[in-house]
């Protein structure tokens, strides 16, 4: 259980390598701008050194600028426009540069000075050997995002500024240049950070598009589904046959693998062929190497669209005017039909909702707390559930949900750990015109208000920074939302659940969580047990079995596979356990289901946990056990190569008879 959690929180720091604000992080940062103070002393600078810009002669920058066209276009018209309402207006100014830090182009006004003083301007170079410690140098040199404060430019010359870059990635992950937004101190910093490495995201995301969506599936990715079209999820290119021919940055952190060449079905558990037939629109819920779940949008292929056969070739083609009677029509439905169709609807759980009755299967203590939850719903009083990963929190919650009085309004599912630190606070709170700049802007909503009048579901709280952590309790206490920058406050009417596998109390303790928050959320505290821990395990394994039949068919389950499925201590809880069964049930196709069609991390964990109580048929008979190494090749040639033969006989998966073929 402990190393669990420790791997949580090693994968929730790689969702969101940005989210911690704790000292070792300020440390790295320190340590990085030391670096970069020792290079600028190696390259003979001291600090009252004036900046060598080496500028480029006027015909060489639109040279340079021609080759960069595409990279500037993608800057200017699809990125910048999206970021006009926090940046326009704000006295800041945006640079990008090469790979060899020549400015290419800049917008926006600054408050610091003319060109000359400051030297911001196409042409001149930002590197630290002629300038000294600078976002856009260093950035280049270290390959990573960073902020460059006031007194930490290395040249006194380039003190008036705070410098955020961030390094710019091709499709080949190449380096390929640099977006920075320098300004004076007085925009709050943490946001324009986080802004610049998104506005980077997004010109890498774009690159991507330009580059693949004429001929490829691209799947974008993220642990909430509302994030799903954030520059911050992931993104694979996949061929025809599911091959990842490219993947953004955040794919590979988040994956923490390298995705080169593998096939789409080794990182997800889902084949090409199924992507293919799933309907574009609707996001998939897929796991992610056996055990982390991710929301997965596909987005087709423009080709493929265009290839469709013209459809007014089709016989059931209906001419446009006939058309437009026909839509006038269904636009007055008499009077009941509407009646009857809002009854249906209000009435109607969607598909992907377990009903709160089949949530138990006869364990007490599961059915009590299903029942106190159920009740408290439509009591004025928070819900706090604690549960190990993939003990099934948010299905728990879906299902409470759509079983109260605030079906028919929205149901707001916040992953706290998967948006960037700097960015949660105006992703819930949203923020008014012109927040953070004084610009003209149409402000965001944000997340809060948008669950007015429904539930908002706030997953792995304990990962709310401090800072956002004082907001959400004044609008628990005070039931307004105040949006950043705004001095008007909107009354919300929310029923708040939140989620964490952390201990809470331990982390009130160790400073890290508020205590007046943790009551403040924490009206009716639930413990979803651990899959391992529930009495109706036999009952829910068969259920949840059912369930995938229904999704698809698959073979039956025999009692000794259920007594199998019941003794393993499920670390991965509901969630490996309905991929196990997943898996398992593609494996036998319409055979009945039997060990060796069940993947090795299942027999992992048996191991890792009860070496000796889980024993092969030959141990149990008391027979000398053959090594599998002798084992396995033996089978092979008695079944002359086939794997699943060899596999069944030898109880074991098809993964293992790989490992050990020679
Ligand atoms: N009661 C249930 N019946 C059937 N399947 C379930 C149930 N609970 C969970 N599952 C399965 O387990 C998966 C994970 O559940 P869920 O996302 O609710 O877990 P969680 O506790 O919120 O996990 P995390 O803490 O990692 O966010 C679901 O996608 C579903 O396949």
């Amino acid at each position: 259980m402990q190393e669990e959690e420790q791997k949580q929180r090693a994968f929730h720091a790689l969702v969101d390598e940005d989210s911690t604000q704790d000292s070792s992080l300020s440390q790295t940062h320190k340590e990085r701008i030391q670096a970069s103070w020792y290079r600028c002393e190696q390259f003979g600078l001291d600090h009252s050194s004036r900046p060598d810009f080496a500028t480029l002669p006027r015909g060489t920058l639109s040279d340079l600028v021609d080759q960069h066209r595409s990279l500037l276009e993608t800057t200017e018209n699809e990125v910048l426009p999206y970021y006009e309402n926090i940046l326009s207006n704000s006295a800041c100014m945006i640079v990008l540069a090469d790979r060899q830090g020549h400015v290419l182009n800049t917008w926006g006004q600054p408050r610091f000075g003319s060109a000359e003083e400051h030297g911001l301007v196409g042409g001149n170079q930002w590197t630290e050997m002629g300038v000294g410690t600078n976002a856009i140098g260093t950035a280049l040199i270290t390959g990573e995002a960073i902020q460059v404060g006031r007194d930490e430019h290395f040249l006194r010359a380039n003190r008036f500024m705070v410098g955020s870059a961030s390094p710019i990635y091709n499709t080949k992950n190449d380096l390929v240049g640099v977006l920075d937004i320098s300004s004076d101190a007085y925009l709050p910093q943490d946001h324009t950070f986080g802004m610049v490495k998104l506005m980077s995201l997004s010109v890498e995301n774009r690159l991507i598009f330009s580059a693949f969506q004429q001929e490829h599936f691209i799947l974008s990715f993220n642990t909430n589904v509302v994030s799903l079209d954030s520059h911050w999820s992931g993104i694979l290119v996949l061929d025809e046959n599911g091959t990842i021919v490219s993947a953004n940055r955040r794919a590979e952190v988040v994956l923490a693998r390298d995705l080169a060449l593998l096939n789409i079905n080794q990182v997800f558990d889902i084949e090409m062929r199924e992507i293919k037939h799933h309907p574009f629109s609707l996001p998939m819920k897929l796991i992610a190497m056996g055990r982390y779940q991710f929301y997965v949008k596909v987005i087709p292929p423009v080709q493929q669209i265009m290839r469709v056969p013209d459809f007014r070739q089709r016989a059931d083609y209906v001419a446009p005017s006939q058309t437009e009677t026909l839509v006038m029509k269904e636009k007055n439905p008499p009077t009941e039909k509407i009646i009857k169709a809002e009854k249906a609807s209000i009435k109607t759980i969607p598909d992907n909702v377990i009903p709160l009755s089949e949530l138990q299967h006869g364990d007490e203590r599961v059915e009590r707390l299903v029942r106190q939850a159920h009740k408290i719903m439509e009591k004025d009083i928070p819900i706090l559930i604690h549960g190990e990963t993939g003990a099934g929190k948010e299905i728990f919650v879906r299902s409470l949900h759509y079983h109260s009085s605030r079906a028919k309004e929205m149901l707001v599912a916040v992953n706290c750990a998967a948006i960037p630190a700097e960015l949660v606070e105006s992703e819930l709170f949203g923020y008014e015109k012109g927040a953070f700049t004084g610009a003209q802007n149409r402000g965001s909503i944000g997340l809060i208000r948008r669950a007015h009048h429904g539930t908002l579901f706030l997953d792995e709280i304990g990962e709310m920074p401090m800072a956002v952590q004082s907001r959400l309790l004044r609008v628990l206490q005070e039931r307004v939302v105040t949006p950043l920058g705004s001095t008007e406050a909107f009354p919300v009417d929310i029923k708040l659940i939140s989620a964490t596998n952390r201990i809470l109390k331990d982390e009130v303790k160790e400073g890290r969580f508020r205590q007046d928050l943790y009551y403040r959320i924490s009206g009716l505290n639930i413990e979803l047990p651990a899959l391992r821990e529930r009495l109706d395990k036999g009952e829910l394994i068969q259920y949840l079995h059912n369930r995938l039949r229904k999704e698809e068919p698959g073979p039956p389950l025999s009692d000794s596979m259920v007594a199998l499925l019941v003794t393993h201590p499920w670390p991965g809880n509901m969630r490996q356990l309905a991929h196990v069964l997943k898996v398992g049930m593609a494996m036998a196709d319409e055979e009945v289901l039997e060990e060796w069609h069940l993947p090795d991390d299942f027999f992992d964990d048996l191991e890792a946990v009860t070496p000796s109580d889980y024993s092969t048929q030959s141990s149990a008979t008391g027979e000398e056990e053959e090594p599998l190494e002798k084992l396995i090749p033996r089978l092979l040639s008695e079944f002359k190569g086939n794997v699943s033969q060899t596999a069944k006989s030898a109880g074991v998966s098809r993964n293992t008879v790989y490992k050990y073929a020679k």
